[in-house]
């Protein structure tokens, strides 16, 4: 089962060396705390935080990566959990699992984006095999209705204002233009505030943006590196980017903790840990299951 400090005695010095790396990394990628955050939830939601979301496609076509799905847009990084791995594979070899790597470099990640410190539970094993097909069934899409949203956070434990706190998240990172332009061509959705159309039309001026280039938009234009409640004073000014963000402002299961969110950064953080600690926790594999990937991206070869 996880515990706190699951790896006291067979790696005591794992926590620390994560966190330097993750440390590291981000003074020289700030970007690299941010896909932290985001492995966690495509990671978490897609059976359990098992690190299926690392596996790598196979040249013998024996295994299709997660990492290829639609849902997986924008995601980038991945090299540098093999940074953090080798780093704990030096110190303790074949001990540390994958998925608590992208727990534990979550949850620093949060801490160094200026979100709260959160304890986490360690003890979880690797998966092994990949998911790839049900992606798509269990990650929603940015233009997915809010109940379509809540169901599936429930259908995993987390509870509406956990939700909410999750989505929270977007008050870092990026968006794609290819996921925002049917909010601004042919006619601008009204539920847009007029004035950021216009901003986001210069970052995406095109209906069809070529999928290879880089043309996206940032999330929170005021704090885009911080974990904060702006996210959700930012949809309450109809300045959400994806079509969930700015129904989370408006669905009446949801609005009252936006608003909430909105008036108290030390409130959304508190249900924000809670929320991270929930969805770490989904479905854990344990005993003998599974098994700790030696490296990430690669089954281990009996
Ligand atoms: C309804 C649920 C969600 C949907 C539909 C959704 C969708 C998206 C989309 C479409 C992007 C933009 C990708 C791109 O164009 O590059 C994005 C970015 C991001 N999402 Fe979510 N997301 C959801 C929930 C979450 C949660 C729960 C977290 C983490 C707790 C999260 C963390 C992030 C982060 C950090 C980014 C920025 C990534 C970057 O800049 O590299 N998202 N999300
Ligand atoms: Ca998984
Ligand atoms: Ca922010």
């Amino acid at each position: 089962q996880l515990q706190l400090n699951y790896y006291s005695k067979s790696c005591p010095k794992a926590e620390d060396i994560i966190k330097q790396q993750v440390t590291q990394l981000y003074h020289k990628h700030g970007n690299t705390a941010v896909s932290w955050v985001r492995n966690l939830f495509h990671d978490c939601v897609v059976q359990s935080c098992d690190a299926s979301l690392l596996l790598e496609t196979a040249r013998d076509g024996t295994l299709v990566s997660e990492q290829t799905s639609e849902r997986s847009i924008g995601m980038r990084n991945f090299k540098y959990v093999n940074t953090i791995k080798a780093a704990v594979e030096e110190e303790c070899p074949f001990t540390v699992s994958c998925a608590d790597i992208i727990a534990l470099s979550a949850r620093d990640a949060i801490s160094l984006l200026g979100g709260p410190s959160i304890e986490m539970k360690t003890g979880r094993r690797d998966s092994k095999q990949s998911y790839a097909k049900e992606v798509e069934d269990l990650i929603p899409n940015h233009n997915d209705s809010i109940s379509v949203v809540l169901s599936r956070f429930q259908a995993i434990g987390i509870d509406v204002e956990a939700t909410v706190a999750l989505l929270g998240a977007h008050s870092v990172g990026r968006v794609h233009c290819v996921n925002l332009v049917h909010r601004l061509y042919p006619t601008v959705d009204t539920t847009l505030d007029p004035a950021h159309a216009e901003y986001l039309k210069r970052r995406c001026p095109t209906p069809n943006p070529d999928p290879k280039a880089v043309l996206y938009s940032r999330n929170d234009l005021k704090t885009p590196m911080i974990i904060d409640n702006n996210y959700y004073k930012n949809i309450l000014e109809h300045k959400g980017l994806l079509l969930v963000d700015q129904e989370l402002a408006t669905d009446s299961r949801t609005a009252p903790y936006v608003q909430n969110m909105a008036n108290d950064n030390q409130y959304f953080h508190q249900q924000f840990s809670r929320a991270v600690q929930l969805l770490s926790e989904t479905n854990p594999l344990s005993g003998d299951q599974g098994e700790i990937r030696k490296d990430c991206r690669y089954l281990n070869v009996d």
